[in-house]
């Protein structure tokens, strides 16, 4: 899939990139078309004000970037560089607090990790892909299908344990999923596991009678580690736009959201939602992917990230 001769760094770099292009080549075109004819006025200004929020990244930070583009510019002309130049700074002053990466604390054996979302957002393939991550460090890595309600999430899981060499616990189809997430953590403990992954079947936020269940899974984890879980992973689809912002609320609610998973920034032009999460919530953002693969999640990077979306090239 890459090039083997450019360092990982570069590879990521473009995968990023070709990942975020449909937010970044939109919004690049967008400005590209208004500062062509003419000098910088309030109306250019409201544009690209419009153009930002297109693209998701929320009314404060549209209007921040707007402001900044206009600072010293009235009535000169301007380049779609220089407006570029202007989104990924702003872009990466909001994103720096909450780039953090997700701390593994060799102390909690295992390091539990809860990862929640609405259906489809992408929880199971994202587990397989931090599954290969953490055995690739050396970690002695458990799963727990923990989405009883789906065959096919079981064994999409078990697909990702055979992969990456796993072990799985899995119980039934429309088994109590608290039960099997005690059982996994039981488990877990007695065979000395670092990592414990666990997933939960997909849920809408507003939906009180499995938002009560996740629940119960929290407090029956508990009952093995009053500590647990160490973690608490919350994966988004960037492709859902604004609803993310109550996805992130209901579930930070629920289940004491540590941190966010954004996914499918690659088929989404509306890739800005996660600044718009990072300026509303400042809740750490872990891991981005930018693919199906099992190389396309990556440590979220401020920098990298507002440069991609600014549609700046490396
Ligand atoms: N393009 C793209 N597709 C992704 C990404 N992450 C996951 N997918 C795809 O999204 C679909 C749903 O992913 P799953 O991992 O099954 O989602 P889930 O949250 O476990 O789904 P439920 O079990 O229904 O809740 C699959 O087809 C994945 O291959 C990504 O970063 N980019």
């Amino acid at each position: 899939m890459n090039d083997t001769s450019e360092t990982p760094k570069l590879s990521w770099w473009r995968r990023l990139s070709n990942g975020l292009k449909r937010t970044s080549s939109s919004l690049g075109t967008a400005v590209a078309d208004l500062v062509t004819k003419r000098k910088l006025d309030r109306a250019m200004l409201d544009d690209i004000e419009d153009v930002l929020l297109r693209a998701d990244l929320g009314t404060q930070v549209a209007v921040r970037i707007a402001d900044a583009v206009g600072a010293g510019r009235y009535d000169k002309a301007i380049s779609a560089d220089e407006v570029k130049d202007v989104v990924a700074t702003e872009v990466e002053k909001v994103l720096v607090p909450v780039a953090k990466p997700l701390e593994i604390d060799a102390a909690k054996k295992p390091f539990v990790i809860l990862v929640v979302g609405v259906n489809g957002s992408g929880k199971t393939t994202t587990i397989g892909k931090l599954s290969q991550k953490f055995a690739s460090e050396g970690r002695k890595v458990m799963l727990a299908a923990g989405d009883t309600f789906r065959a096919a999430a079981i064994e999409q899981l078990k697909v990702w344990g055979e992969r990456t060499k796993t072990p799985v616990i899995a119980g039934a189809q429309g088994s109590d999923s608290a039960s099997l997430a005690f059982n996994a953590l039981t488990a877990a403990k007695e065979q000395s596991i670092d990592v414990l992954l666990i997933d939960t079947a997909g849920r809408l936020q507003n939906k009180a009678e499995l938002m009560n269940e996740l629940e119960k899974v929290v407090r029956v984890i508990r009952k093995v580690d009053a500590t647990a879980p160490h973690a608490v992973l919350l994966v988004l689809d960037a492709t859902v736009g604004q609803n993310a912002l109550s996805q992130v609320e209901a579930f930070h609610r629920t289940a004491g959201v540590t941190g966010l998973v954004m996914t499918k920034l690659d088929g989404t032009a509306r890739g800005g939602i996660l600044v718009a999460l990072a300026e509303k919530f400042k809740l750490p953002v872990h891991f981005i992917g930018v693919g199906e693969g099992v190389d396309d999640l990556a440590p979220f990077t401020a920098r990298d990230f507002a440069r991609a979306i600014a549609g700046i090239e490396s």
